[in-house]
Order: C-alpha cells, then sequence, then structure tokens
C-alpha cells in the first residue's frame, strides 16, 4: 500500500475506532496517527489524508491546520452538520464536510484522490462481487421481497433512471448498490451523496464541480460527483430534498448528458446512470410544487417501492443474522447465536427505524452477547421504549385495535426523547435514524401535519 499515512484530528473514541477499522479493511498496511488539534505535535508539512473531527475543532484552528499542511487533502467530518460552517470550510479548500457514517466508496474517493488511486483500483477489482455474489448485497428471504428483487434484476442492465421508494432506513442505498451490482456498469464508480445532509451552497459545487477560482476560496478546480461516476451510476439520495433551483440544472444534466463546471467555461460530456431515493411521498412534493413534475418524470421511469421492514418480516431474522456476521467479521470473534426470547424479540417489535435500526441493535447485541446467546436484555428494545414494548408484549389486541403503525412510531420517538432526556442526536442513534430524519418527523407532529412515507 503506497498511501503512507492518514492522521485523525479530534474524533471521539468510539467514532475513531470504527473508522480506523473501516479505514483499516480498505488500507491495512496504511498506518494511522491521531492528534489532537491543539496539542504542540505539528502536522505541518504532512501530505496524505487528513480527517479532522468537526464538533469541537474552533474555526481558527481548522485554519491554522489548513495552513500548516498545505499538501494535504483534508477531509472535515461530523455528526452534527452546520450549513454555514460547512460552506465555509469548503470554501478553505477542505475536500469534503461530510456526516458519519461515511460509506467505503466515499472513502475510497477521498483516498484515491491523495495520491493513491493504482493501489487502491487493485484492492477494489478484488473486492466487487462476482455476479452470483449480487445476492448478498441485499439479503432477504422476506417472499415477496425476493420477488421484488427478481424484478429490480431484471431492469438492472438497463440504462434506465430508478426512484426507490421507502421510509428511512429500509435499504434504498443497498437496493440502488444491487442495482449497480448487476449493471454492465458494475466495475466503474457507484458514486453517492446525500442531497439532504450538504448545505444548499455546498451542493451545486459537490454535483457539478467547479473551475479554479469559480469562487472565494476555490483555490483548485475539483470534478463533481457527476463527472466522477462517469461511466457508473450515481445515487442521489433522498433527491426530494434537493432545492428547486437546481432541479432544473440536474434535469439539464441529465436531458443533455453534460455537465457545466461552476466557472466553467465549456461542457464536461458525461455518461451517468442516475438512481434517486426518496423517504418523503414525491408524487404529494410535486403538486406542492416543491419538486419538479418533468424532473420526477425523468427520473421514475423505474419506480422501486421499498417496504418498511415491519412489513417483511420475513428479512428480519436473516438480516439479524448477516449483521451478526458483519460484526463478528469486524471484532474477529465468533457470532453468537440467538435465543428463543431473542428472536421472538425481534420478530414483534415494529422496527420504526426499519434495517438500520436493526443493525445498531444487533451491534449492542454483539457487544453485550460475549460467550453466550443473545437474549432480550442485550437487545435494548426495552431501554429504547419501556412502554410501547411493554404494551406490545401485554396486547397485541390493543396495538391492533388502537394505535396506527404512525401512532406508534410518534409514541416511540416521544418516549425516546423523554428516556435521553430530550437529546436529539442521541435519540436519533439510538431510533437508528438521521438527526435530519427525527427533526423532520417532529416537526411533522408539531405542525399537525401527516409526514408521508
Ligand atoms: N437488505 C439488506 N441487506 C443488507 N444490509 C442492509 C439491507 N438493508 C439495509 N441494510 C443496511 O442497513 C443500513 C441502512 O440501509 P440504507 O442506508 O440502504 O437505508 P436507506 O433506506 O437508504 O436509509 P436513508 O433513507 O436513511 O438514507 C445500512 O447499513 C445497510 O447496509
Amino acid at each position: 500500500m503506497s498511501l503512507s499515512h492518514i492522521t485523525m484530528i479530534d474524533f471521539p473514541p468510539h467514532i475513531e475506532a470504527e473508522l480506523r477499522i473501516q479505514l483499516g479493511k480498505l488500507l491495512p498496511e496504511t498506518r494511522i496517527e491521531t492528534r489532537m488539534a491543539n496539542s504542540p505535535q505539528s502536522i505541518e508539512g504532512k501530505d496524505g489524508l487528513i480527517l479532522i473531527w468537526d464538533s469541537m475543532t474552533s474555526p481558527a484552528l481548522v485554519r491554522r491546520l489548513f495552513d500548516s499542511a498545505p499538501q494535504a487533502n483534508v477531509v472535515i467530518l461530523t455528526d452534527n452538520g452546520n450549513g454555514e460552517r460547512a460552506a465555509d470550510l469548503m470554501h478553505l479548500g477542505a475536500m469534503d464536510y461530510r456526516l458519519i457514517p461515511v460509506p467505503d466508496d466515499v472513502l475510497e474517493i477521498y483516498i484515491r484522490k491523495s495520491g493513491h488511486q493504482s493501489a487502491l483500483a487493485q484492492q477494489a477489482s478484488a473486492q466487487r462481487p462476482a455476479p452470483e455474489d449480487t445476492k448478498n448485497i441485499f439479503v432477504t428471504e422476506d417472499i415477496e421481497t425476493r420477488r421484488l428483487l427478481d424484478r429490480v434484476a431484471l431492469i438492472a442492465p438497463s440504462n434506465a433512471s430508478v426512484l426507490v421508494i421507502g421510509e428511512s432506513g429500509t435499504g434504498k442505498e443497498r437496493l440502488s448498490r444491487f442495482v449497480h451490482a448487476c449493471s454492465s456498469r458494475k466495475d466503474e464508480n457507484f458514486i453517492a451523496i446525500n442531497c439532504a445532509a450538504i448545505p444548499e451552497g455546498v451542493l451545486e459545487a459537490e454535483l457539478f464541480g467547479h473551475e479554479k477560482g469559480a469562487f472565494t476560496g476555490a483555490t483548485s478546480a475539483r470534478p463533481g460527483k457527476f463527472e466522477l461516476a462517469h461511466e457508473g451510476t450515481l445515487l442521489l439520495d433522498e433527491i426530494t430534498e434537493m432545492p428547486v433551483h437546481l432541479q432544473a440544472k440536474l434535469l439539464r444534466v441529465l436531458q443533455e448528458g453534460e455537465v457545466d463546471r461552476l466557472g466553467g467555461s465549456k461542457p464536461v460530456k458525461i455518461d451517468v446512470r442516475v438512481i434517486a431515493t426518496s423517504n418523503r411521498n414525491i408524487t404529494q412534493a410535486v403538486q406542492e410544487g416543491a419538486f419538479r413534475q418533468d424532473l420526477y418524470y425523468r427520473l421514475n421511469v423505474v419506480t422501486i417501492q421499498l417496504p418498511p421492514l415491519r412489513e417483511r418480516k420475513g428479512d428480519i431474522l436473516p438480516l439479524a443474522g448477516h449483521f451478526l456476521q458483519r460484526f463478528s467479521d469486524m471484532y474477529r470473534r465468533r457470532a453468537p447465536a440467538l435465543s428463543d426470547e431473542a428472536v421472538g424479540n425481534l420478530e414483534y417489535y415494529p422496527w420504526p427505524g426499519n434495517a438500520r435500526e436493526l443493525e445498531n441493535c444487533m451491534h449492542r447485541a454483539f457487544l453485550m452477547a460475549v460467550d453466550e446467546p443473545v437474549r432480550p436484555e442485550h437487545l435494548c428494545l426495552e431501554a429504547l421504549s419501556p412502554q410501547v414494548t411493554t404494551d406490545l408484549r401485554q396486547s397485541g389486541e390493543a396495538v391492533a385495535a388502537g394505535l396506527s403503525i404512525r401512532d406508534m412510531e410518534r409514541a416511540l420517538i416521544e418516549k425516546t426523547l423523554v428516556h435521553v432526556k430530550g437529546n436529539r442526536t442521541e435519540a436519533a442513534q439510538l431510533l437508528g435514524i438521521s438527526i435530519r430524519t427525527l427533526r423532520n418527523k417532529l416537526h411533522a407532529y408539531e405542525s399537525g401535519m401527516s409526514l408521508a412515507e
């Protein structure tokens, strides 16, 4: 491996540990150093990749770091996006500002752009799924979901745009990767961008790229995600969150097959298959004027509706087993078995955060069940919402008669917030949903609106 070092600055220990595992898989030989932003150990003159945790670092310190290591590629990570700050840091020259978790393919781009393309390409081709492995990308044993996946496999080889709709955490990104892996583009890049997580001012440059001097602080030219996805697939996650004026520009790019970098004078040809996802009711967004109808028609050549986990119960245990195995590989420890009681609880629970919540739950269970099977107390479902889970256990009829899924979700969210004393970040983590999703849902409850799935 030729990337000699990666420097991580100011990360909370648990996030650093997770990232180290992820980076270790991509670059097993590379030394990862840890620094504090205000420590006397300087990073002066460093090159390679520098990852900075943004929650505590003062802007002045970040500026000093940038100045002391002009050769390095700097990426700022956070668990709490701040639009203005993101724009400032990007303008300072950060390669990216991003909410954790960072998917592997994005880390690969950071690494590749840090000057280590060939080594990574070798590894990537070794890791690319063989056709027979594609089903492992999206684990499912539920009969209806398998049928859905068979239909998806039929449309995947075409170049048609795809719209994947489903609640947060249902696996829309996974399904998009499955489409990519089943297509002739599978050996090219799969690039994902979350339109909700990136501030408006930054999103445009991220998507379409910019030339040197396009705006204050644009000290070098940068390709956008469209160019990075050339001949591959671009996933536009949470597309309904894209501002309307960017939707117009996106439509032009899709129609004309070329992008104009900000500040650029000649368009760049691109060949990209676009997959868009949304957890909102997109036709309603069209009716409300928040989403362009012509773009909607352009994107929904194929629409895939991914049902919530509670409606595909046959997937709960296979997914739980898959996640346990993944943590077993990650921590190099044998996966614990599931006790009968744990199986009962897993199947009974409504999983408002869908597969993501199940994944977090299995992570906790894996860490807690050492040398013993997973028991209900390891699942911590009770801790998330004692009242709701107790109600559920004691009275299936009461739930059926009185509470809709939506009411139950609201009750679960409210109880979780009480449990964590109103800390939204912690509540979102426990529920296995993004902070933004939590915020949207709370906003909807406050305004009496119903939040479309
Ligand atoms: N069928 C599946 N097989 C394996 N892993 C899955 C599956 N579905 C979901 N996951 C895992 O669950 C987590 C959430 O999935 P994903 O990010 O694809 O959901 P999403 O619907 O795109 O969420 P959001 O709307 O919040 O962006 C990911 O870590 C993903 O790897």
